[in-house]
């Protein structure tokens, strides 16, 4: 738990993102480090990607004295309202909006990342080697990093890239609720290694490197260095991590599954597709749940076949990040809203995003994409039907109504290309090539 003794310095908190989810997590964390003084700096840095909007008249912070374009980072720290990503939702005071990305990170000891998950790796690296060296992070992106080396965590992405020990946020947590204050959980991870049995995991020292083999979450080890927090500042921990995120409308579990969080989060998003095409198809709540209870299963699978090495399946069940997240997402999240929204009006998927979500980014269909890469390599595209059903009716070589054949026993041979004149929807699920 948390420390007794007081610390002379406070912990500096910057989020790097400010879209839908990323300005709800940052109305949390500067509430938080309003209301605990001891812990947190009062100000909490917001990188935001500058861009020119205009206040609407509809918000309520719109007055003819400010009409006209401005720039995004200028409206939400005059008026405190990000009126393109959050609109309607007054952000604290002390929450400030920052244009660049060097300064806004620049001696923060707490980064929360809150991006669509395509942005993260470019992020990262404007500001490899600019930040604290002892900084601790916490993704709050739901996504899977596939390269050639397979298949990564965002929150092992990013300590790779910086150097730092990251965990992850993830939870049922549509964003406009949780800004709206409605009660709802969520699930921190993170777990650190544990650096006493190695060295010294303080150091008064701010040049002490510890050096020790880190297995990750799919078993690989590598060596890892990582610089101690200084004992001036109290220490990142589960206390520590309750006291920034947790409020009365929004519920913190904080456990060490990692990586159950964090599949967990970027799995769903590709069963809140199927579950979208489905109920568009007008096939009702019975199709939606045979959707995800084998989602569910599919998400399981991936997670005991890949990441053996560290996650606990109790976490699909038990905490928010999972089976909670999976009908949250697949009931009223963007990924099943536009899938929906695709087949009723026989529209590519990317054109619903395009026209519906004012440039929010959906996450299923390039992580349905992603994972399937990945799959394939593996030669194990069979064995998680519904994830490959998904990839292929986004890519046009199935169609929506395959599906309830596809998922109860996966053909041997490739399925039957789309029909030309197949039924409304079907050409609508498919997304364009140059996202495959
Ligand atoms: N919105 C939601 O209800 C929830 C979202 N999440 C996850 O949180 C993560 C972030 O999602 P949101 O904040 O909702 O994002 P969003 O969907 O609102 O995306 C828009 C954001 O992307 C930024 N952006 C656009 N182009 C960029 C570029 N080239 N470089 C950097 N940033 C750029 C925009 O400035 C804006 O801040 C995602 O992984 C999402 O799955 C998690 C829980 C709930
Ligand atoms: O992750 C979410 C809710 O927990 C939101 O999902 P969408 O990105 O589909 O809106």
């Amino acid at each position: 738990m948390g420390s007794t003794t007081p610390s002379q310095q406070k912990h500096k908190i910057t989020v790097i993102g400010s879209g839908n989810w990323g300005c709800a997590i940052a109305k949390i964390a500067a509430e938080n480090a309003a209301s605990n003084p001891g812990l947190f700096e009062e100000k909490v840095e917001m990188w935001v990607f500058e861009e020119t909007v205009e206040i609407p008249k509809t918000s309520k912070n719109y007055n003819p004295s400010n009409a006209g374009p401005q720039k995004l980072t200028e409206v939400i720290n005059t008026v405190h309202e990000n009126v393109k990503y959050l609109p309607g939702i007054q952000l604290p005071v002390n929450l400030h909006a920052n244009p660049s990305l060097e300064d806004a990170v620049k001696d923060s000891t707490i980064l929360i990342f809150n991006l669509p998950h395509q942005f993260i790796i470019k992020t990262c690296e404007q500001i490899k080697g600019k930040i604290l060296p002892y900084a601790r992070g916490i993704s709050c992106i739901k996504g899977v990093d596939v390269n050639s080396t397979g298949i990564h965590l965002f929150s092992e992405t990013i300590g790779r890239i910086l150097g730092i020990y990251c965990g992850a946020l993830s939870g049922a947590n549509i964003a406009n609720e949780v800004a709206q204050e409605k009660w709802s959980e969520t699930s921190i991870a993170y777990d650190p290694p544990h650096l006493d049995s190695q060295a010294p995991s303080r150091s008064t020292s701010t040049t002490d490197l510890v050096e020790f083999q880190h297995k990750d979450t799919s078993g690989q080890i590598s060596e890892v260095k990582l610089q101690a927090l200084p004992t001036s500042y109290p220490p990142i921990d589960h206390f520590v991590l309750k006291s920034l995120f947790h409020r009365p409308y929004f519920h913190v579990r904080v456990v060490n599954d990692v990586a159950g969080v964090s599949i967990s989060g970027a799995l769903k998003n590709i069963v809140a597709l199927a579950a979208g095409w489905v109920v568009g198809m007008g096939w009702g709540d019975n199709a939606k749940s045979a959707i995800m209870r084998v989602g569910l299963m599919e998400m399981v699978k991936f997670g005991d076949t890949f990441f053996s090495a560290s996650i606990d399946n109790r976490t699909f069940t038990d905490e928010s990040a999972g089976v909670a997240d999976l009908i949250t997402s697949s009931s009223s999240g963007r990924n099943f809203r536009c899938a929906k929204l695709s087949v009723e009006r026989n529209m590519p998927i990317e054109e619903v995003e395009r026209t519906e979500l004012n440039g929010q980014k959906l996450q299923g269909t390039s992580t349905a994409v992603e994972v399937n890469s990945f799959l394939k390599k593996q030669g194990m595209e069979e064995d998680f039907p519904l994830f490959t059903a998904v990839f292929r009716i986004l890519e046009g070589s199935m169609k929506v109504e395959d599906i309830p054949s596809y998922i109860e026993r996966p053909p041997q041979a490739s399925p039957t290309p789309a029909s030309p004149n197949s039924k409304a929807g079907n050409e609508g699920a498919r997304i364009t090539a140059a996202r495959l």
